[in-house]
């Protein structure tokens, strides 16, 4: 090591480095998900988060896709290839996508327009294609370090579970399936990328590269809620965003 290089920081430290992260900028922070969670969402608000987030859901099994086209290891794409399953579905597992269909259905939007993927917000578009892109593009390292944000996932689920129970009716364990699996799906994902970060960031520089990679998510999930809460709870919806009334299961039938 030359004398100006600083030192990796311990296992230990580094951990506690990539948690703290969590706990001062992950999206359960944000005001949309306190009144999301705490019952004084409108109707329409919880369509639009519903039909935004669609995108993220959407986007996340290209996102592995386009991790695992880079992995050279066997081992690790034999590790990693179950988050497109979780998401996609098998022959015995319908999937997260479909099961974020039926949250849709149950808010009263159209499951076909929410897949259609019309009406999402530009700003959501932006800053999901750049985690793609981002997983794309830098190294495996920084991509796996990406993905801890689901680190602190499992208690925003429960969080949301408990809220919606409470507080709207459309919300029944067949609407909030999607969030009763990922509490399933998300420890052992979390569980092995952490280790894998731990193991693979054995220098200064590739520490904070991870530590970077990390906030850069936690920006791309803030970034998405900024824009409902403009678009929908503001009022500032901007040009091509779902308008309230659009896509919903009645304007269907009649
Ligand atoms: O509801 C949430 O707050 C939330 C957050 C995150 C996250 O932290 O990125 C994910 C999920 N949910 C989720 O359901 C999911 O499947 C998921 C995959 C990933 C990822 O980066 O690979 N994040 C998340």
């Amino acid at each position: 090591m030359n004398q100006n290089q600083k030192p990796a920081a311990s296992r230990e430290d580094f951990e506690a480095r990539l948690r703290r992260i969590g706990a001062e900028r992950y999206h359960d922070k944000h005001p949309f998900h306190h009144r999301l969670h705490g019952g004084q969402c409108t109707p329409d608000e919880v369509r639009a988060w519903v039909i935004n987030r669609y995108y993220y859901q959407h986007s996340i099994p290209m996102k592995d896709a386009a991790f695992m086209s880079r992995v050279e290891d066997p081992d690790l794409r034999r590790a990693w290839r179950s988050r497109i399953e979780d998401h996609d579905g098998t022959d015995t597992n319908e999937g997260g996508i479909k099961r974020w269909l039926r949250l849709a259905q149950a808010v009263g939007l159209d499951p076909a327009y929410v897949q259609s993927r019309a009406g999402i917000m530009p700003a959501t578009k932006f800053a999901v294609d750049a985690y793609v892109r981002f997983v794309r593009d830098k190294t495996l390292l920084e991509a796996v370090a990406a993905s801890l944000t689901e680190l602190f996932a499992p208690a925003i689920h429960a969080n949301r579970i408990e809220g919606l129970l409470q507080h709207y009716d459309f919300a029944d364990d067949s609407s909030l399936s999607y969030f009763q699996n990922r509490l399933k799906e998300a420890p052992k994902d979390v569980a092995f990328g952490l280790q894998w970060v731990l193991d693979h960031g054995d220098t200064a520089e590739k520490q904070d590269m991870a530590a970077a990679a990390l906030e850069f998510k936690t920006d791309v999930l803030w970034a998405q809620l900024d824009a409902l809460w403009n678009g929908y709870v503001e009022g500032r919806m901007p040009p091509g965003a779902w308008r309230p009334g659009e896509g919903l299961l009645l304007a269907k039938a009649s």
